[in-house]
């Protein structure tokens, strides 16, 4: 029935303030005003539908998707929204598309590399799109090892031009997004040749089409790698390759922030570090922790609005039977994902201010936090896209078979996500980056140099490595510097661990490669370590609204007890904790289950999502999920015709010849 909301009952158990939790989880009033706005505005707008996406074929998909790229673009001008308001606007069309990557990395890796004279060039263009580009780093051999890429730019003095080259079949760029059919330029990464002598990978900003008619550049071969995984999904992104053959670009199309090449071909370093070449990235990394948290949200949203409308068994007298979000079973795979979208939000917003703070710091020639910055967001980028990979293939488990329904949202919303784990750095090799960075720390404790920032927990290393838990009764996990405590000692003691066993190594590159493993679990402590006690930091502060810290407390405590009972090995063996205690944190964590089932659904209400953005009949806000799957059955073009197409010519034929068998 229209306008009934099934869901009712539910909100009707929530102790808190919802409108005052929306608030908190936009970051600001402002915020969630603009998300609202332009959420509705989207929702409100048929060029944006996207129900069809997973039926399209693939050019049909791609044209769609300018389409919808081009129409945004144009009412973002009709409207003169501001940036803030068109980012949100190009979120909530919810399509990956050249714009991404235009907007997302093309733009910051002139901002952040150019110099100001190459930022008054390039900018405006890029800004009004009369020129649209692309971040051509990844080839066919190298994506990982930036320092192999093998494209080459020589300089040649005669013509103060560089010659853009790719030797190898290996050297053609590979993946970029918004390369294979759209840009107009790219920002490539290349190994700077001057003099026959090889100076680094630099980026590059390289013309590849021309403005006229698109075709590609003399010397330029560019094309669209092909069909990605899954339907519609990440399909609507012309993700390309590019070859160059000896293509002369002018030398101050160099971007040179960092290195200078002169008019007579010699190379200047400016003071700024030689990692500032890799700074977009950083700053791409920053917005995928940002980013994990609203893809995990909508599976969360979808799955246990879902698990309150979906009864299973447990009927007594007739009566209905049980919503399946009531078996403790579901509520222990469902509430620490919810708790994890709240965790991520705020490492989000601080991994933000951390970025911003940096950023400030480099532009006055401090580049003392520039480890940290690099280590945090490598960290945290690989920590937050692995745990929301997962976390929405088990929101589509959570739904049963309907979860398995294009219909649910939920399989293309994984087919979007999953590639996060890959792309903006391969997620075990950003968290060597982080162990590399730990290892670094441990061996210069004692040097006079105290550990600051995220680190700093170090600089206690003596108690931490000899402390005991002091919690005896389950109550006491509830403590948040019991807490904060268990996760300081356990990721002290692995990186502790790893660094003696480093030490017996003769040759220290060898021993790394050797405990890679082993490394790569003490930073994904250290980066839980930040993730909980970020969420300790956000509960300090004044959080207004009835009930809503209280809730938020209690989402903090499942977030870290979870974690703890995960990785309950980690803690009994590094001898912080006894089974006892162990054992205790697990009980504990069950009784805040139960204080998260009444506010279950309000807690997904407050991300504030329309059901155009959820895409989803499992998630809709009404909760009236059987009469939309049942029409939505109808609508499959398989249901067009009662006898499908193919019948005369394959099923008919197998029926009678089924017939002739067993009349022998
Ligand atoms: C708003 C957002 C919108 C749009 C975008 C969002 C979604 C769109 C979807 C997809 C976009 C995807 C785009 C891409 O994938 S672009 C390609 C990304 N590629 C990678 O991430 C490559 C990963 N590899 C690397 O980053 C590096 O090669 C490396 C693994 C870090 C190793 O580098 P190398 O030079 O060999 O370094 P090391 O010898 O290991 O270290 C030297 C030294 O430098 C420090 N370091 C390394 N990286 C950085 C950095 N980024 N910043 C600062 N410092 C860095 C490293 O720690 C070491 O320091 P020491 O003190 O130990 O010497
Ligand atoms: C959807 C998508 C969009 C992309 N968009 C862009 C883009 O716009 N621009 C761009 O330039 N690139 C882009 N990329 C490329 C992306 O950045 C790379 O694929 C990514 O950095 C991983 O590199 P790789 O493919 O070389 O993986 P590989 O490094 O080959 O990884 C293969 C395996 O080897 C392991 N491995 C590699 N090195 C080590 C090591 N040192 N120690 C231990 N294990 C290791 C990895 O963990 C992984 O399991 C995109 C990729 C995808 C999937």
């Amino acid at each position: 029935m229209e306008g009934v909301d099934y869901l009712a009952d539910e909100r009707k158990k929530t102790e808190f303030d919802v409108e005052e939790m929306k608030i908190v989880w936009a970051g600001s009033r402002h915020t969630f005003e603009v998300s609202d706005r332009m959420a509705k505005l989207v929702a409100n707008d048929p060029v944006f539908r996207k129900d069809d996406r997973v039926m399209l074929a693939r050019k049909d998909l791609f044209k769609n998707t300018l389409r919808k790229a081009t129409y945004a673009w144009k009412r973002i001008n009709e409207l003169r929204l501001s940036e803030e308001e068109a980012s949100k606007l190009r979120s909530f069309v919810d399509e990956p598309a050249f714009t991404d990557l235009h907007w997302g990395m093309f733009v910051p890796a002139i901002k952040g590399q150019g110099t100001d004279e190459q930022q008054k060039k390039w900018l405006p263009l890029a800004y009004k799109m009369q020129i649209i580009g692309c971040y051509a780093q990844t080839e066919l051999g190298h994506g990982s090892n930036v320092q192999g890429l093998e494209t080459t730019a020589t300089f040649d003095p005669q013509t103060d031009e560089f010659v853009i080259h790719s030797p190898t079949l290996t050297s053609s760029k590979w993946w970029p997004g918004g390369l294979g059919k759209v840009s107009t330029h790219g920002v490539v990464y290349a190994r700077l040749i001057l003099d026959g002598q090889e100076h680094g990978i630099h980026g590059f900003i390289v013309q590849l089409r021309s403005l006229e008619d698109h075709r590609p550049l003399p010397g330029i071969t560019v094309a669209d790698i092909g069909m990605k995984f899954g339907s519609g999904a990440y399909n609507t992104m012309d993700n390309g390759l590019l070859r160059f053959d000896h293509v002369r670009i002018p030398r101050d199309q160099m971007l040179m922030r960092v290195s200078q090449v002169t008019r007579d071909g010699k190379i200047v370093q400016s003071d700024v570090p030689r990692q500032l070449v890799y700074g977009t990235m950083v700053y791409v990394r920053q917005t995928i922790v940002q980013d994990a948290s609203i893809a995990l949200s909508r599976a969360v949203c979808i799955a246990t609005r879902y698990s309150a409308v979906r009864r299973q068994f447990g009927s007594s007298n007739g009566g209905p039977e049980t919503q399946v979000i009531d078996y403790k079973t579901q509520q222990s795979r469902l509430f620490p994902l919810l708790a994890s979208a709240y965790a991520f939000r705020f490492v989000g917003e601080w991994l933000k201010w951390l970025y911003t703070d940096v950023t400030q710091r480099l532009q006055a020639n401090d580049f003392s936090t520039l480890p940290e910055a690099h280590a945090c967001t490598a960290g945290l980028k690989s920590l937050t896209t692995s745990v929301t990979a997962d976390g929405i293939e088990e929101s589509r488990k959570l739904c049963g078979g309907h979860g398995y329904l294009a219909s649910s949202g939920l399989p293309e919303l994984f087919a979007v996500y999953v590639p996060a784990c890959t792309y903006e750095g391969d997620n075990t090799v950003l968290m060597l980056q982080v162990a590399r960075f730990l290892m670094k720390t441990v061996s210069q404790l004692g040097s006079g140099k105290p550990p600051v920032g995220t680190i700093s927990y170090m600089g206690r290393i003596e108690q931490l490595m000899q402390c005991r838990c002091a919690v005896k009764k389950a109550g006491d996990w509830l403590n948040p510097n019991a807490v904060l405590e268990a996760f300081e000692a356990r990721a002290a003691r692995m990186s502790v661990s790893c660094a003696q066993k480093l030490s017996k190594f003769s040759n220290p590159e060898e021993g790394f490669a050797e405990l890679s493993a082993d490394l790569v679990e003490a930073a994904v402590a250290h980066c839980q370590l930040i993730v909980v006690s970020k969420f300790f930091e956000k509960l300090q502060q004044d959080i207004p609204g009835k009930g809503v810290k209280r809730q938020l407390e209690v989402l903090c405590g499942v977030y870290s007890l979870h974690l703890l009972h995960k990785h309950q090995g980690d803690f009994l063996a590094t001898s912080y904790i006894t089974p006892k205690q162990a054992s205790l944190a697990n009980d504990q964590l069950r009784e805040l289950y139960s204080q998260v089932r009444p506010n279950a659904i309000a807690l997904v209400d407050a991300f504030n999502y329309t059901d155009h953005y959820l895409g989803s009949i499992l998630g809709c806000y009404d909760g009236n999920v059987y009469p939309k799957l049942y029409e939505a059955a109808w609508r499959d073009p398989l249901n067009d015709s009662v006898i499908p197409d193919g019948y005369e010519q394959y099923i008919r034929p197998l029926l009678k010849q089924q017939l002739r068998v067993a009349k022998l």
